[in-house]
């Protein structure tokens, strides 16, 4: 049995269609509003997609949504703008159930969840607090996001790791992306890779995870 469970979210705990068809929309129309009517707290952000792509930050912003690019300062922008929404009730979380049963149940068996995600750390609790199972964060140790390092380089699982205090091999890694699940082994951890849609990686739902 594993010590800790890290999990990647879309694809994995939730829907790439809710993070798709619903998140990603919702930010695309609001943020030059957004931007507008929050210049003091958006200014380091635009700040650092000016630094990295020369041009009108908005525009480029916009346009990485559309190629669904997981830059850090998109995504703390993206976790300021779906916070809106999440209060309004715009849209819940979405979970699927089996990943709901199976985190309350591993967190109740003693096992200690974590989250590693490209959406930002306010992201990440804003989508499990506000979920279609209700709010799922005090099930949650911690959560890490890529201000901790890529999800495809080794390197950020092993400061995971050392940040949560194990071993390597204690912690399994849930992904639906192959070259996460590759880094996470490389750095030592368990690692499973899941297909929800087809069921061609080591597991289909989190029903499959023999804990
Ligand atoms: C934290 S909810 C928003 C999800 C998101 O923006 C994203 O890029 C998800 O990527 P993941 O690493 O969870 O596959
Ligand atoms: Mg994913």
């Amino acid at each position: 049995m594993p010590r800790a469970i890290l999990t990647d979210i879309e694809g994995t705990t939730s829907s790439i269609a809710f993070v798709a068809e619903t998140l990603f929309p919702y930010a695309r129309a609001r943020l030059p509003a957004f931007v507008a009517a929050h210049p003091d707290k958006t200014a380091p952000i635009l700040a650092e997609v000016a630094a990295i792509e020369p041009g009108d930050p908005v525009a480029t912003l916009t346009r990485w949504i559309d190629e669904d690019r997981k830059a850090t300062p998109l995504k703390t922008l993206q976790g300021m703008i779906w916070a809106d929404g999440y209060r309004e009730r715009a849209f819940t979380g979405h979970i699927y159930a089996d990943a709901a049963a199976a985190l309350r149940r591993w967190h109740d068996a003693g096992i200690a969840l974590y989250v590693f995600s490209s959406g930002s750390v306010a992201a990440q609790k804003l989508l499990f607090g506000h979920s279609d199972a209700g709010d799922l964060t005090p099930l949650f140790s911690g959560y890490f996001d890529t201000a901790t390092g890529p999800k495809r380089e080794a390197e950020s699982y092993r400061a995971i790791a050392a940040a949560i205090g194990l071993v390597a091999d204690e912690i399994l890694f849930l992904s639906d992306t192959p070259q996460e699940i590759a880094a996470a082994r490389e750095a030592g951890l368990s690692a499973l890779l899941i297909d929800r849609e087809h069921g061609a990686g080591d597991i289909a739902t989190f029903e499959d995870i023999d804990t």
